[in-house]
């Protein structure tokens, strides 16, 4: 038998007074993928994310992460969310703000401190660890944000548009690092406008308008549309409806 989906829409509704911003979205992304969601800025890629993650409610439909309907607070505790808005303490430094969330996650002692060193060399701020975050720059507060949603190995990540302000190398670095993390087991779900990251991601959902346009693998989508690019297929599938 197939197994379940890790997190499934059933047409998802979200609506802030009159405006609606995601209309009748319907998805299943599947354990141990990277699955994208891609689309221009307003498109309601934020919103999804943050009704997968339990912080927004849904106006209609339902949400399932892990066979749980949400929001529900046990399946919270499992996955990692990265905002696009960083959640930080100015005035603490990195490491103060890293201690802060492992204990908010349960981290203790000789573990916490093994996960702190590992999510910081992987961003890549080791020696930037005693720093007040106040004097961090954007792309560095992104690395942190980052180094903090993988800090309790969460089962489901959620990562809204992690790669923004952070140079190619390290870019690079991360999309691997997001590939073996998938490679264990973790299911990731994450944003973007850009359409190198995408072809990097299992399955991708094109949004536009606060509709799904498309579903697929980036090859399946490139085919579909006998495109050479995602952009490509991106445009024809907004074009097409
Ligand atoms: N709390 C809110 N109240 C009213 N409108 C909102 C609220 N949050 C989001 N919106 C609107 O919903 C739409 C979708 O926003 P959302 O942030 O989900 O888009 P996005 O695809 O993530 O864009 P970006 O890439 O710029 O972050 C936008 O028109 C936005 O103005």
């Amino acid at each position: 038998m197939p197994e379940k989906p890790c997190i499934r829409l059933e047409h998802v509704t979200k609506r802030f007074g009159k405006k609606t911003v995601v209309e009748d979205v319907s998805l299943d992304v599947h354990k141990g993928e990277i699955f994208g969601l891609l689309g221009p800025s307003g498109a309601g890629k934020t919103t999804i994310v943050k009704m997968i993650a339990g912080i927004d409610e849904a106006t209609s439909g339902t949400i399932h992460v892990l066979n749980k309907k949400m929001p529900d607070l046990h399946v919270m505790e499992r996955i990692g969310f990265m905002a696009q808005s960083d959640a930080l303490y100015g005035e603490l430094t990195a490491f103060e703000n890293l201690q802060f969330f492992a204990s908010i996650y349960g981290l203790k002692g000789k573990k916490q401190r093994e996960r702190i060193d590992d999510v910081m060399n992987l961003v890549n701020l080791t020696d930037d660890m005693k720093k007040p975050v106040h004097q961090y720059s954007g792309g560095m507060k992104r690395r942190l944000s980052l180094a903090i949603s993988l800090l309790h190995e969460p089962e489901v990540l959620l990562l809204d548009e992690p790669t923004v302000g952070i140079d190619p190398v390290l870019r690079q670095a991360i999309w691997e690092e997001l590939e073996r993390i998938r490679q264990n087991g973790t299911t990731i779900v994450v944003t973007t406008h850009v359409m190198d990251e995408a072809e990097k991601c299992q399955r991708l959902a094109m949004i536009r308008d606060g509709r799904l346009i498309a579903v697929g693998s980036p090859d399946e989508l490139k085919k579909e549309t006998n495109s050479e690019t995602i952009e490509q297929a991106f445009l024809y599938f907004g074009g097409a409806r």
